[in-house]
């Protein structure tokens, strides 16, 4: 139940909206009864008028049920359009807020709180079950609530004639209107969570698939995962089979019940009309009466039935939501910071799950202004520090200072702004080179994005592209070389404009040409700032104000480039496995 209430207080900021289609479909359900319950009446009065001969039907006065029939029959209609309009409307606003409000609780688990999750699985969520959550709102509360409101009224309708009769459609009503749904929740629940389950899998395993297509596609692993997703796909086509059947068993029910109740009522209200209690065209208005009244509960079972599922998808959605956050982060105002120095003593950082430090007691110094490069081998802990860097993981024991202050006291996003980065990683966003840039600056002028360009090397290419600045750029960046792709990233850079420039093994992946090229373009952007370049490459170190050589998460040695080259150590290991990259200027 508490899964439900925390639904509604969700959907609270719409109230209005929600309440507005209810009070909607309410009338279009009272619109409908009272046509039929008219109409049956109309007619048999009319009949009875014209059995009755010419003077009495003179004396029948048409007019009125006349205009009330087609009364009735204008306000279903644009009750029922004005119904659809807001809860339509309702379901949209819906839908945004709790997109933004799961989007809200993403983002600051994001990257260390998120780790365990696909993103298959993360998008799965984000949108298929959000679209189910809203099934509540649709299918279950709002009905619910009408078919409540509604039997009470029809009822009441009924009882101006005779209580029996009012008593008995509110019995066959709310009988049918709980318990039929309520089977159909019971029947459903299972075959409802089992398909919320496998159809994100589903999903998962078609991400998986699409984004990995080219290395299925030279292994020949096609075939496999084909087969696999069928499996995944014949399961759910199992439980929606089921699904079906218990839909079909309970639209029989409700039918069965509908007539059911016809027939009682007719059976009460005869004795009624021999009494002289009711008239004898009141008997077609009860039965035609009934058989409106069943509208108000017709698609309950249905939305139970669907229950299970909207259940599974709410709890798979608030057990993210919930995350505790991988670590806390400093509320108010960040310290303020003279020099943006950073002091590593000591410092232990474990990622979540791992059974060894990534960096195991590093000591470093980067002054304000100065370019420093790190270097190591694979798995040494270069990217790590990066991370600590930005709050993407937090570091468990040793001081990390930043200008003074520990870094644990900057609030993530406002330390965030002191850093530029510039990665092999460096993503871009399936749409215009305009939006990835904005993406560092969103308040940016054209000629400004132009003159980054220009910067990053960039600007002639783009300026070739017949859809310059909105050409798009592919999923991920495809339709870029490596290079290009590289120098949006540059781009982005220099529009952040901030004092520090994490390099992050960033000419990684490039042949050497390009590669050369690529750090010489990057120099503009380095000067003037604080530089922290990662790599396992020698090429441009002699640029770097100091090397540290990071080994097992620790440093090992450090020194100016030319000092380390003559020391023989750790670094002329590296010179050793690099031929041809030693001491080679970029020019
Ligand atoms: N998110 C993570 N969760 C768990 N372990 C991680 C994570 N990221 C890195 N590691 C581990 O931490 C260690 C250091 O990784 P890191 O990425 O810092 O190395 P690196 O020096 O940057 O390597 P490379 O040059 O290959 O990028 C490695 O053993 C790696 O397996």
């Amino acid at each position: 139940m508490s899964d439900y209430w925390r639904l509604l207080k969700l959907f609270f900021p719409y109230k209005f909206w929600m309440l507005g289609g209810a009070l909607l479909a309410l009338l279009t359900i009272l619109s409908n009864f009272g046509l039929l319950a008219l109409s049956g009446w109309f007619l048999a009065s009319a009949a009875l008028a014209g059995l009755g001969g010419y003077a009495t039907l003179n004396l029948y006065n048409f007019f009125l049920p006349a205009a009330g029939v087609r009364a009735f029959a204008t306000t279903r209609v644009i009750s029922r359009w004005l119904e659809r309009v807001i809860t339509h409307e309702a379901t949209f606003r819906l839908l945004a807020q709790l997109r933004s409000w799961f989007y809200s609780r993403l983002e600051p688990l994001a990257p260390a709180g998120l780790q365990g999750y696909r993103s298959g699985d993360i998008l799965s969520r984000l949108v298929a079950d959000i679209d189910t959550l809203n099934n509540f709102y649709l299918r279950v509360f709002t009905p619910f609530l009408v078919a409540g409101l509604a039997t009470l009224l029809m009822s009441g309708f009924f009882a101006f004639f005779a209580w029996r009769l009012a008593i008995a459609l509110f019995l066959f009503l709310a009988a049918s209107g709980l318990a039929l749904p309520l089977l159909a929740e019971r029947l459903g629940a299972r075959s409802g969570a089992e398909m919320t389950n496998l159809q994100s899998e589903y999903r998962v395993q078609l991400v998986d698939g699409m984004q990995g297509m080219g290395e299925l596609l030279t292994y020949g692993a096609g075939p496999e995962i084909l087969h696999r997703s069928n499996r995944l796909n014949d399961a759910i086509l199992q439980r929606q089979a089921k699904m079906a059947q218990i839909s079909g068993l309970s639209t029989a029910g409700m039918s069965f019940m509908g007539n059911l109740a016809v027939w009682v009522i007719l059976i009460l209200a005869i004795p009624l009309i021999h009494g002289g209690h009711l008239g004898p065209s009141d008997l077609p208005m009860f039965a035609l009466g009934v058989m409106g009244s069943f509208e108000a509960i017709v698609a309950l079972p249905l939305a139970f039935q669907f229950l299970g599922q909207t259940r599974q998808a709410a709890r798979r959605i608030f057990s993210v939501a919930d995350s505790a956050l991988p670590f806390p982060d400093a509320s108010g105002p960040a310290p303020d910071v003279q020099k943006p120095d950073l002091l590593l003593e000591n410092v232990h950082l474990r990622y979540p799950g791992s059974q060894q430090d990534a960096l195991a007691g590093v000591n470093l110094q980067i002054k304000a202004g100065s370019k420093v490069a790190v270097l190591g081998a694979t798995g040494a802990g270069k990217s790590s520090l990066a991370n600590l860097l930005l709050r993407f993981y937090d570091y468990q024991s040793g001081t990390a200072q930043f200008g003074g202050h520990e870094l644990k006291s900057f609030p993530a996003d406002q330390l965030r702004e002191f850093f530029a980065v510039v990665s092999q990683r460096s993503y871009l966003f399936h749409t215009t080179i305009r939006d990835n840039l904005l993406v560092a600056k969103g308040d940016a002028e054209e000629e400004e994005l132009w003159k980054a360009l220009a910067a990053a090397q960039l600007e002639s290419f783009v300026r070739s592209q017949p859809d310059g600045l909105d050409t798009i750029v592919g999923e991920g960046g495809v339709k870029l070389s490596g290079g290009q792709s590289r120098r949006v990233a540059i781009a982005r850079a220099i529009l952040k404009n901030a004092p520090w420039l994490v390099l992050d093994e960033p000419s990684e992946g490039l042949d050497p040409i390009t590669e050369m090229e690529f750090l010489r373009d990057l120099q503009p952007l380095m000067a003037g700032r604080t530089v922290l370049y990662i790599t396992h490459r020698l090429l441009g170190l002699e640029q770097m104000d100091q090397v540290f050589i990071l080994d097992e998460g620790r440093v090992v040695e450090s020194g100016t480039y030319a000092e380390l080259l003559k020391k023989g150590g750790h670094l002329s290991h590296f010179a050793t496995f690099r031929n041809g990259v030693v001491g080679e200027k970029i020019s």
